[in-house]
């Protein structure tokens, strides 16, 4: 296939990625790295025209193709590791990524870059190598992230256009060098363009599969979690917690219940205001996220009741880490902003052989309601009669 009919394949590609992409970001406008996203697109549309007109027989200034046109390859780069920084929220500004463009676009101007295509070869790989690298350095952490596959779908990516770069800046070394038939190099040109091209659908993918995995993951936070704590809510209770009985039931392991009621909670917002109350729920609910292991669940049970369900615990480990808890929560002050200190009542209910979490629930309601009788603030674990 000849390079005029590439390039108009490449730009006709990159058109429609373009047009699906600035379709996007205007839907999903929460999620704001979609616009660099769409900065890449315009980058490789602007690219691909530039070269088809090129390879169409028109002659270009020097600007325009290679300069602009080099440029422009790095910029769909730079824009893509924008985008990926600005989708993991990391810190810093992305003003030096933009800066990085003009100082690139200059370089190519120079006598140096002029003199050789080789030269520009040279000064514009190694930027994208290394924005290559930044990109999988960012995102390997995430991996096992909820979106780690998504992320591993763009590491891949990322890995295939640094061997492809890495491969035809090897071949060009040693062209130079006379160690290889040069024969080979429209070939080898035709391989990269290709190359390119599957890069362009490969991140294309990659972008379409992010934006939806995101999308569904957040209907699901939506669903799930309560909005004001962010817990687990009582909608998703029958499903987690009757797949933890009977894990707990197959493994012969002790499952725990905490059912946990903030004392005289009417009170702070009585005295303080709702607002206090809602502040005061959020507290309770961090402290006692903060002492779960990853496999415990926590779910807000009601309005000032929290249930935490411990798989592989006893009762005796049950009680301990309930009074943990529940001291913990007594010794944090809430600032209303004065420091109030709250205190929480917990019921524990442990089971080994039991066919309905309901029982185990009830048995640690129970048991919360004895706390509550006998003075509140403390612990009680639920003694069958
Ligand atoms: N601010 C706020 N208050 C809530 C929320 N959900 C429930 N409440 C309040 O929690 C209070 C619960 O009051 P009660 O059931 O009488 O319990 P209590 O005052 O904690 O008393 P004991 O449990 O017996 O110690 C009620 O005033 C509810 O309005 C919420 O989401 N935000």
């Amino acid at each position: 296939m000849d390079l005029f009919t590439l390039t108009v394949i490449n730009a006709f590609i990159a058109l429609v990625a373009t047009g699906v992409l600035a379709f996007q970001e205007q839907a999903d406008r929460q999620f704001r790295y979609q616009r660099y996203f769409l900065l890449a697109g315009i980058c490789m549309l602007l690219n691909a025209s530039i070269s088809a007109i090129h390879y169409g027989g028109i002659a270009l200034p020097y600007w325009l193709l290679p300069a602009l046109s080099n440029s422009l390859s790095v910029g769909a780069n730079i824009a893509l590791a924008a985008g990926i920084h600005r989708h993991l929220q990391k810190p810093g500004k992305r003003f030096g990524l933009l800066l990085l463009f003009v100082v690139l676009f200059l370089l190519n101007l120079t006598d140096f870059a002029r003199s050789d295509i080789n030269h520009r070869f040279y000064l514009n790989i190694p930027i994208v190598l290394l924005l290559n690298f930044w990109c999988i350095y960012m995102l390997w952490p995430h991996r096992k992230a909820e979106l780690g596959k998504v992320y591993l779908a763009f590491i891949a990516t990322f890995g295939f256009n640094i061997i492809q770069f890495a491969g035809r800046s090897a071949y060009m070394a040693l062209e130079q060098q006379q160690l290889v038939s040069t024969s080979i190099a429209p070939l080898v040109h035709n391989i990269g363009f290709f190359a390119l091209t599957a890069f362009a659908i490969l991140v294309f993918c990659c972008i379409i599969l992010l934006s939806h995995s995101q999308q569904r993951l957040m209907l699901q936070q939506l669903s799930e979690r309560d909005a004001l704590t962010g817990l687990l809510n009582r909608r998703t209770m029958d499903i987690r917690l009757s797949a933890e009985l009977s894990r707990s039931q197959r493994q012969q392991k002790t499952l725990s219940f905490l059912l946990l009621d903030a004392d005289h909670f009417k009170q702070i917002n009585d005295n303080f205001g709702h607002a206090a109350g809602d502040l005061a729920l959020q507290h309770i609910a961090k402290l006692a996220d903060q002492q779960l292991r990853d496999y415990d669940l926590l779910f807000r049970y009601g309005g000032e009741e929290f249930l935490l369900c411990l798989p592989d615990t006893d009762a005796q480990t049950a009680i301990h880490i309930a009074d943990r808890l529940r001291q913990i929560i007594n010794s944090s002050p809430l600032f209303l902003p004065q420091p109030y200190f709250l205190t929480v009542s917990i019921g524990v209910a442990s089971s080994q052989h039991l066919d309905n979490w309901k029982t185990l629930l009830q048995q640690a309601d129970e048991a919360l309601y004895q706390a509550k009788r006998m003075g509140r603030n403390q612990v009680t674990l639920y003694q069958a009669a």
